[in-house]
């Protein structure tokens, strides 16, 4: 197996900050690629051992490509999860003033989160989407553009000054990342756990997202992202990508896929990973009667009751 990650490059992304934040980092070679579907691709074909790519972002939600890559093709699972706070620099060549900017770039998801900002600081300048925000740095060095949104930490990899640092409509944005790899065993849990999963829906009907909802509801799961994708297959074609509190191995997370399973045309299983954004101390506790105890103890009694033993 290669020793190597794949990640959203070019270098100076924040995805390369947020994958250097990851111990294991330091021992794998990190292999910049130029987008999203290539990074997912290098993973699936067998050419590195996993990729880090962003996945969801505190302001603009879901990143749809990261999504949309993981929902289709070969099966993906994520390994870990990172948090990443976020603000942003306006990078130009240097000698370029405010005043001089015509044309600005970012990676789509930065532009939520500088909206306001561009509106009183920047109203006539004209944006173009870029691969990466270090890829939009990349292309002022090459003066393709005037200024480029990215980390301040771009900067000097791109031979660009920082105007303006700290730009941010929202206090407190964080993108999170995810290191993705091929199907494997998950990760042993820690008790503070994420799991996701994909889920189409058999065939359309009154409550039916209320029905797959239901199958965590009733067993204490907490849901932490609900983001529906199109299918592709025509207007109100959708699929849902779920992240549940909790690990596979917890009975009531393995008992709400089960039921998802039994009542839905098909569920993705995306992997089982522990969670960055609390530790185990912060964890609620169950709901009464969603305890792992209370499942076993509950399966025990009907076992016993199937066999008159009761
Ligand atoms: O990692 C980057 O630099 C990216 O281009 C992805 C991204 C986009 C917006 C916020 C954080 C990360």
């Amino acid at each position: 197996m290669p020793a190597s990650y794949a990640y959203l490059g070019p270098e100076g992304t924040f995805t390369e900050v947020a994958l250097r934040t990851l111990p294991e980092a330091a021992t794998r070679e990190l292999i910049p690629m130029v987008s999203v579907p290539a990074t997912l691709d290098a993973v699936r074909s067998g050419e590195v051992e996993a990729a880090f790519v962003p996945i969801e972002n505190s302001v603009e939600g879901g990143i749809t490509t990261t999504l949309d890559e993981l929902v289709a093709g070969s099966p993906l699972m994520i390994y870990r999860e990172v948090l990443l706070s976020i603000t942003f620099a306006l990078l130009v060549r240097p000698g370029t003033k405010l005043s001089e900017i015509k044309t600005v770039t970012a990676h789509p998801a930065a532009q939520s989160q500088i909206r306001n900002w561009m509106k009183i600081n920047l109203p006539d300048v004209v944006w173009e989407s870029s691969a990466s925000n270090a890829d939009g740095a990349r292309l002022v060095q090459e003066g393709r553009y005037d200024a480029a949104f990215a980390g301040e930490f771009a900067a000097a990899r791109y031979g660009l000054t920082a105007l303006e640092t700290g730009i941010h409509d929202a206090e407190n944005a964080q993108t999170r990342f995810v290191l993705v790899g091929r199907p494997a065993r998950p990760a042993a849990p820690t008790g503070a756990d994420k799991t996701s999963v994909v889920i189409w829906q058999r065939d359309d009907h009154p409550g039916g997202l209320r029905d797959l909802l239901g199958e965590f509801a009733v067993r204490g799961v907490n849901l932490m992202l609900l983001q529906s994708r199109p299918t592709g297959q025509g207007i109100g074609n959708y699929c849902f990508a779920i992240d549940a509190e909790g690990h596979i191995s917890d009975r009531k997370v393995a008992e709400a896929l089960m039921g998802l399973r039994r009542i839905c045309l098909k569920v993705r299983y995306l992997g089982s990973y522990p969670r960055a954004d609390i530790g185990v101390e912060d964890v609620r506790a169950p709901l009464p009667g969603t305890s792992d105890e209370e499942f076993v103890t509950a399966a025990d009694w009907v076992a016993r009751c199937q066999d008159g033993r009761f």
